[in-house]
């Protein structure tokens, strides 16, 4: 991500990235995984098993999509396939895990260790919060719109106050005060333990990575059944439909906290953005249009302009390549949650693109800027040859 103040250009909002990888490439025959130390017991059939119907593995905590192991499964030894379904998701990772470099797979097996001695040691405030209650996080209208899983009813309930950024209420008050005070004891156990935490972002001081202490597979709920349906709608261009890893962390703003966010994009196909609470004012968030990678840093237009409060259990879901940042919040305090919906697809079908992505606003403008011109050559060379046909 990019970020800019006032006048310098945008800043990448640089956070490790949530490992997401290409599925892997069965080639005919046997694919053996090169562990020089482990002969053939990873060893995968070249050809799907077609009538063996694979177990799912939405709900389980894994390293990558789901979706790979569906697929994955087909191609089992059969001394693997009879195993248990926790087994065979073992055994699959550890074979998937091969496909990556090694600097990722490090990164990966740290990430979980430090995930691991949080969640061995932190004492949850709230247990009702870590995992999925629809009915008691939910603002009805929201779950309603939901259930009815139609374009009408997602706009019955949102408003779009500016191209592409959506905003609708989500949150039941309590469900915003027990997630604040859960990030609040949390932010304390780290202080009386001195234990030493990763902000979300290189950008924040404050804030606290969701993820990390217990809320990983509440939040992939969230992003499954609740965000996707919608992004599947209004972000279908950009990933919406396939959004399959996030990072989830809080923002903390005001006294003792941090006071604003500079100019940047997120490092996410689709951003969630709610705000929990409390009183304050100011922190507005700013919008400047939707960028690709080469024109991240062009102008802002007018109609691109864009600015939006916060309003406590209400969500905005906007592109994370829609630059934006936050004002400063002047007094009180904020503090609102952040979901970085990623798309491996997308990641990989954008590095084969040449076209102009239609949705970043200057390709918009560069291609209506030529199709003008376009225009107004055939126009001048039809008068021209009227003219000498007159005369
Ligand atoms: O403070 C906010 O509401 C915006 C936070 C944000 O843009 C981010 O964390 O990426
Ligand atoms: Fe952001």
């Amino acid at each position: 991500m990019y970020h800019h103040h006032k006048n310098g250009s945008l800043e990448r909002r640089a956070q490790a990235s949530n490992g997401d990888i290409a599925t892997t490439n069965a080639t005919n025959g046997t694919v053996g995984a090169s562990n020089s130390n482990s002969n053939s017991i990873t060893r995968l059939l070249g050809n799907p098993r077609i009538d063996h119907m694979p177990d799912n593995y939405e709900d389980l905590p894994l390293d990558f999509n789901p979706l790979v192991f569906t697929s994955l499964e087909r191609h089992l030894p059969s001394h693997i396939l009879t195993l248990s379904r926790d087994l065979k998701a073992h055994y699959m990772s550890n074979i998937l895990l091969r496909y990556l470099p090694h600097s990722e797979r490090v990164r990966m097996q740290k990430q979980k260790e430090y995930r691991l001695k949080i969640i061995l040691n932190y004492p949850p405030l709230h247990k009702e919060i870590y995992t999925m209650l629809s009915e008691n996080f939910f603002a009805p209208s929201f779950l309603r719109a939901i259930k009815d899983n139609t374009e009408a009813s997602f706009r019955s309930i949102m408003a779009e106050p500016s191209r592409g950024i959506y905003t609708f209420e989500i949150f039941q008050p309590h469900f915003c005060e027990m997630l604040i005070s859960e990030v609040d004891h949390f932010e304390r156990w780290v202080h009386e333990t001195k234990f030493r935490i990763m902000r979300p972002n290189t950008m924040n001081q404050y804030g606290a990575v969701l993820d990390d202490f217990g809320l990983e597979s509440m939040l992939d709920k969230l992003m499954n059944d609740f965000i996707r349906p919608i992004a599947r709608v209004f972000f279908s261009e950009i990933g919406g439909s396939t959004l399959d890893s996030h990072h989830g962390f809080a923002v903390e703003y005001g006294a003792n906290r941090d006071v604003e966010l500079g100019f940047h994009v997120d490092d996410a196909e689709v951003t969630l953005n709610i705000c929990l609470g409390t009183q304050f004012s100011g922190g507005e968030l700013f919008f400047r249009g939707v960028r690709c990678d080469e024109h991240v840093n062009t102008e802002t237009q007018s109609g691109e302009v864009f600015d939006y409060p916060h309003v406590p259990g209400h969500a905005v879901l906007h592109s994370g390549r829609h630059r934006h940042g936050a004002r400063p919040t002047i007094s009180g305090n904020r503090i609102n949650l952040i979901l970085w919906c990623r798309s491996s697809a997308f990641r990989e079908i954008k590095k084969y693109q040449r076209e102009f992505p239609s949705w970043c606003g200057e390709c918009r403008r560069k291609k209506k800027e030529r199709e003008r011109i376009a225009v107004a050559a055939t126009k001048a060379e039809l008068l021209k040859r009227e003219l000498k046909s007159a005369s």
